[in-house]
C-alpha cells in the first residue's frame, strides 16, 4: 500500500518525529511505502509530492517544523479541490491512502473526505492540546517548556526594575499552555479564554504580589476576555480560512494595570517562538509513537479514525468522536492554579 503523508494548520514541534515513526513502521514492518504531499491540503488538491523513504527521514525526529511544509488550504475550495479531483489525483500518483497530521480543521476536512468516500486516518497536533479526544498533543510539552524559560527570564528583569511583568501565550480557545508554564513559573496570574476576569481583580492579585516585595508576573493567553469583552483581541487581520489572527492582548492589559496600579508594567509576546525549535524528548516519543500507530491503524484499514494518547497508552478513536469538542480547562485545574495567585 502507498500511502500518502500531510501536515496541515499552524506548525508544531514533533511533526518531524511522526513522519518518521510512521515511515519507519510502515516500511520495516508493515510492507507500506510513503510519499509527502507538500504544504497540507495543498499537496493533496494540487499532487505535489516528495517521496519519503528510509533516506530522507533519518534523522529528523529532533528537527523543528514539517519538512513537508504546512498551509491551511481548504482541500474543498480552487478547481482542483474536492473529493473526486483529489480521489483521481490520488490514482494518477498511485496513492492509496492518506495520513493527515493536523489539528480540529485538518480532521474536520480529513472528515469530509472520508465521508465522500477516501482512504484517511488522522493524527492530532496543536500545540494548543485542545483536542478532547486525546490526553495530550505533541508540541504542547514543548510550547509550555519554552513559555516556562521565557517567563524564569521576565522575572529576572522585572525583579530588577520592581515592574510588573505580563508575558502573552498562544491558546486561541483554550488555556492550557498559560495554565502549565504559569503554574511551572509561578505566575501570580494567570489568564485564560474559560475564564473572564475582571481588571480590578487582574489589579487585586499584581498588588498583593507586589506589597509582598515581588515584581508580579501576569500570564495571559491570546484568547482571553477580560469581562468587559465579547470577543478575543484582534487586531492582525484574518487567517486563510477567514479567522480573526489573536495576539496583542498583553499589550492591551498592560497599560491598564499600570494606570490602575501605579506600577510599571511591561509586556511580552511570545507568538511564534512558542511553536519553534526542537521538540521535547516527551514530544519525541508521543510523536514516533503515534506516527507508528498511524501505520498500525492504516494497515487494519480503519478509515475515518485517528490515533490519540489515553493515559499512557495509544487507542484510536473516529473522526465523529474525536471532533465532538474542545479540551478546555476545567474548572478544578483553574481553581487549584488560582490557589496561587496574588
Ligand atoms: N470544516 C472544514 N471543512 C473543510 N476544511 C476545513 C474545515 N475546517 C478547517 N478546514 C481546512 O483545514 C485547514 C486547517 O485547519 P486549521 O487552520 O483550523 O488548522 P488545524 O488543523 O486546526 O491546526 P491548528 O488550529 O492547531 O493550527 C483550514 O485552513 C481549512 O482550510
Ligand atoms: O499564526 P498562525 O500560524 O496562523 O497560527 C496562530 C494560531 O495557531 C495556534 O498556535 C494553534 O492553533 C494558535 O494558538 C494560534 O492562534
Ligand atoms: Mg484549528
Amino acid at each position: 500500500m502507498r500511502i500518502g503523508i500531510l501536515t496541515s494548520g499552524g506548525d508544531c514541534p514533533g511533526l518531524n518525529a511522526v513522519i518518521r515513526g510512521a515511515v519507519l513502521k510502515g516500511t520495516e514492518i508493515n510492507g507500506q511505502e510513503f510519499v509527502g504531499f507538500r504544504d497540507g491540503w495543498r499537496g493533496v488538491v494540487n499532487a505535489d509530492i516528495m517521496e519519503l523513504t528510509r533516506h530522507n527521514i533519518r534523522g529528523i525526529a529532533k528537527q523543528g517544523g514539517t519538512i513537508l511544509g504546512t498551509s491551511r488550504t481548504n482541500p474543498f475550495e480552487g478547481e482542483n479541490g474536492g473529493p473526486e479531483n483529489i480521489a483521481a489525483n490520488m490514482e494518477r500518483h498511485g496513492i492509496d491512502a492518506i495520513m493527515a497530521i493536523g489539528g480540529e480543521g485538518t480532521l474536520a476536512a480529513a472528515k469530509r473526505l472520508t465521508d465522500a468516500g477516501l482512504k484517511i486516518v488522522g493524527v492530532p497536533k496543536t500545540v494548543d492540546n485542545d483536542l478532547d479526544a486525546t490526553d495530550y498533543t505533541f508540541g504542547f510539552d514543548t510550547a509550555v517548556q519554552i513559555a516556562t524559560d521565557a517567563m524564569d527570564r521576565l522575572r529576572t528583569t522585572g525583579e530588577s526594575h520592581s515592574r510588573c511583568m505580563v508575558a502573552e501565550v498562544m491558546g486561541r480557545h483554550v488555556g492550557w499552555i498559560a495554565l502549565h508554564s504559569g503554574m511551572a513559573a509561578g505566575a501570580h496570574a494567570i489568564l485564560i479564554p474559560e475564564q473572564k476576569t475582571s481588571v480590578e481583580q487582574m489589579c487585586e492579585w499584581v498588588q498583593s504580589a507586589y506589597d509582598r516585595g515581588r515584581a508580579p508576573l501576569v500570564v495571559v493567553a491570546e484568547g482571553f476576555m477580560p469581562d468587559s469583552m465579547d470577543d478575543p483581541h484582534s487586531e492582525r487581520g484574518l487567517d486563510a480560512f477567514g479567522r480573526p489572527r489573536l495576539g496583542g492582548i498583553g499589550e492591551r492589559i498592560a497599560p491598564l494595570i499600570e494606570s490602575i496600579t501605579g506600577i510599571e508594567t511591561r509586556a511580552t509576546t511570545l507568538g511564534h517562538i512558542q511553536r519553534g525549535g526542537v521538540p521535547s524528548a516527551y514530544d519525541r516519543v508521543l510523536a514516533t509513537r503515534l506516527g507508528m500507530a498511524a501505520s498500525d491503524i492504516i494497515g487494519d484499514g480503519a478509515w475515518g479514525q485517528m490515533v490519540a494518547l489515553k493515559g499512557t497508552e495509544i487507542v484510536t478513536v473516529g473522526f465523529a468522536e474525536a471532533l465532538g469538542k474542545l479540551k478546555t480547562v476545567p474548572q478544578h485545574r483553574y481553581d487549584e492554579a488560582a490557589l496561587l495567585f496574588g
